[in-house]
């Protein structure tokens, strides 16, 4: 299969303040109908690269394309681009279909083809019957639906949307993350998409650029980010995560044996595709629900003695809390099933985990970036 066209690409764009990296010089290639998540902790350069690409920040260095051309000093609204803020940004004195047909009566559309259109996007975000209203009058999940549906209206290749559901609360914004996604799929649109929030990229991403520091820490699709964290960080941000100190014993193509760092114990995990030699320094991760309460004293080679520091159950899971020698934290995810006795703080218990759960993650060296 032929790789799918690049709508949007930057080329190594950089942009700084004084000393201040707001972001190191990124590459970032966007496809045709992607579902692109830039997903970072506070401060790390997500809303810099969009505003870059959406051209109401300057790059100091760089370029960005979209569909083939050179927009890199273009003004915003020839750039082919529409975005939808957390705001939502509507027009107080203009009824929502007025708000809609803002930007085909700036590009000269007839009146006709506006009305039409209008009421084409108001059925595709399901609220034909507000036509008519302000936006005083909506909800907060209309309004941000209304703003979705005004940036559509004019059929923009890329929608540009920074945290678009920060004001809503969490179920109106579970919804609308479902409903963001239908209007994708129904659309075809690429969609470049930012927010801090993990669960939400997972939620609706084809694909998610992790973002630290200014930089793209890991770009791959959400499975790919879970399952194969290529550093601690991106371990340690998608999910929860174990994280065990150890030192390569030896490696076998992609299954890694290790001793573990300042605690008894050793086992087997697998390779995260960088390249490890004995000795050297890795963190191990298991996710939460990867690691089981041994019940029988076999001796699986992965294994390792725990106590337990708290217990709480949040419905469908229970989670188990615990310490192990040298001081390291675990967290362990059970379903809870009929019945559910707490466990006792003080508790001993033996974890055993399947090496193909493990991931072996080379420890980065001090003060430098593995990228
Ligand atoms: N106008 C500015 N002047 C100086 N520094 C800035 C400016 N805008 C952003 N920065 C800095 O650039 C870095 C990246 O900021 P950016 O807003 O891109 O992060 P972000 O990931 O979008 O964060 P948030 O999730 O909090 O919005 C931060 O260290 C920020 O303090």
């Amino acid at each position: 299969m032929s790789e799918p066209s690049k709508l949007l690409q930057t080329n190594q764009l950089g942009k700084q303040y004084d000393t201040v990296i707001a972001l190191a010089p990124t590459d970032l290639a966007v496809s045709e109908a992607e579902f692109l998540t830039l997903l970072g902790p506070s401060g790390s350069g997500k809303t810099t690269l969009l505003s870059l690409i959406a051209g109401l920040l300057q790059p100091d260095e760089g370029s960005i394309h979209i569909g083939g051309v050179d927009v890199t000093h273009k003004p915003p609204y020839e750039r082919d681009i529409g975005v939808v803020f957390q705001n939502y940004a509507l027009f107080p004195h203009m009824t929502v279909a007025e708000n809609i047909a803002f930007p085909l009566k700036m590009r000269k559309i007839s009146a006709r083809e506006i009305k039409q259109s209008v009421m084409r996007v108001l059925e595709l975000v399901e609220l034909p019957h507000v036509a008519h209203r302000f936006p005083r009058e909506l909800s907060g999940g209309q309004q941000q639906r209304i703003a979705l549906a005004r940036c559509m209206v004019y059929r923009p290749s890329i929608i540009l949307m920074d945290e678009p559901l920060g004001a809503l609360d969490k179920k109106l914004r579970n919804q609308m993350q479902l409903e963001i996604k239908r209007i994708h799929r129904e659309l075809g649109t690429t969609i470049l998409y930012v927010t801090h929030d993990q669960e939400e990229a997972m939620t609706m991403s084809d694909r998610i650029c992790l973002m630290n520091g200014g930089k793209i820490e890991q770009l791959g699709t959400p499975i790919e980010l879970y399952f194969c964290p290529q550093t601690a960080f991106v371990a340690d941000f998608i999910g929860e995560s174990n994280l065990l100190p150890a030192r390569v014993k030896h490696v076998e193509g992609e299954t890694v044996h290790f001793t573990l760092d300042g605690m008894p114990g050793s086992g087997i995990a697998k390779s995260n595709g960088k390249p490890l030699s004995p000795g050297n320094h890795i963190e191990v991760m298991i996710r939460p629900q990867h690691l089981q309460v041994s019940v029988n004293d076999d001796l699986n080679h992965n294994r390792i003695e725990a106590t337990l520091t708290d217990f709480v159950v949040t419905g469908a899971t229970s989670k188990s809390y615990l310490s192990v020698p040298g001081g390291t934290q675990l967290v362990i995810a059970e379903l809870t099933q009929g019945h559910c006795s707490p466990r006792r703080h003080g508790e001993k218990l033996t974890l055993t985990w399947n090496a193909a759960d493990a991931v072996a993650i080379p420890q980065e060296p001090h003060g430098i970036k593995i990228k």
